[in-house]
């Protein structure tokens, strides 16, 4: 079953036509990567599916549920952290968490309980009675994180999660993004794309306000990718000698990144090592290295929304 359907959607501020004809399904038990450039309508996006923006046009379903605008029923299977959390500075976490199971109608032993579960869960036991105020930003999100899973929400909406962190940080909420996968869909918007391959399932790229590219990870990387080769020759007569011989057509292109040192892009990756094997063999030419590089999702997401 799809956690989350979207159908259809359009929304313009002004004249400004930030999601047009956008569709996307959300199957259950996924970490769902929403990729886009910035400004390309993510937080609009999510904003419409928690019901806090108007969308002009389309529909919108959480757990088979319609999502209506001003209405908060929905919002009951989801759990958000938007990108930049706000906290009562002067509270500790077990303070705040309080709060906010206080304002969603938990009962006083439940929101002990599921407290404290969290603040294990996000790596703030040392510093649940330390006031929010002296947190650093990656504290701040992962009490954010707790915060949005409070309520053991079907659906976690996270915005940007990662966006202002450094490597360790970064590392962090994504480990505790993985741990509660089994329990709970994870939406993740993201410009990071290092961090959609560490942990994603399946991803969506936006661009011209709809889903120019989506599916699981594993099958946009086989079909879409295209595999590069990095040659690097012993010195730059070798490499304007190889290029001499070598031919490039529609599926094949060469990009020159540094001195010496050559890339070579192509959807038909056998049949052109086969070339270039018979160039290099021709022309004598003996490179210092010959590296076959893996696709990566940043090359496809380049490809897609340049
Ligand atoms: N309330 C608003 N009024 C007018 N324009 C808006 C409003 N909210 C968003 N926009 C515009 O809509 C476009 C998409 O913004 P949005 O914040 O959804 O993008 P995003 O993909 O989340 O970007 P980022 O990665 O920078 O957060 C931007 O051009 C933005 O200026």
């Amino acid at each position: 079953m799809n956690i989350l359907e979207i159908k259809h959607l359009y929304k313009k501020f002004g004249s400004n036509e930030v999601i047009r004809d956008l569709s996307l399904s959300v199957p259950s038990n996924t970490v769902f990567g929403f990729i886009g450039k910035n400004g390309a309508g993510k937080t609009t996006t999510m904003k419409m599916i928690l019901g806090l923006l108007k969308a002009d046009k389309g529909n919108i379903t959480v757990a088979g549920e319609q999502v209506a605008y001003g209405q908060t029923n929905t919002n009951r299977f989801i759990g958000y952290l938007p990108d930049v959390p706000e906290f009562y500075n002067f509270m500790n976490s077990l303070e705040y968490l309080k709060l906010c199971g206080e304002i969603t109608g938990m009962n006083k032993k439940s929101i002990v309980a599921r407290s404290k579960e969290l603040i294990q869960l996000v790596g703030l036991e040392d510093a649940k009675k330390k006031k929010i105020g002296g947190f650093s930003r990656g504290m701040k999100q992962r009490l954010g994180i707790a915060q949005a899973l409070l309520n053991e929400p079907r659906l976690l909406i996270c915005d940007e999660p990662t966006s202002a962190l450094d490597p360790v940080g970064r590392k962090e909420i994504l480990d505790i993004m993985k741990s509660v996968k089994d329990k709970t869909t994870i939406v993740f918007s993201t410009h990071i794309l290092s961090d959609v391959e560490r942990i994603c399932d399946d991803i969506a790229i936006l661009k011209n306000g709809k889903i120019a590219l989506t599916g699981t990870l594993a099958d946009i990387k086989s079909k879409h990718a295209v595999d590069s080769l990095r040659i690097i020759f012993q010195d730059m007569m070798d490499q304007i000698n190889f290029q001499k011989y070598f031919m490039t057509n529609d599926t094949v292109t060469v990009e020159k990144v540094e001195n010496n040192t050559l890339l070579i892009h192509s959807s038909h990756i056998e049949e052109t090592q086969s070339s270039i094997i018979r160039v290099l063999y021709e022309t004598k030419i003996l490179p210092v290295s010959y590296e076959l590089l893996e696709p990566t999702l940043e090359s496809l997401f380049l490809e897609v929304v340049e």
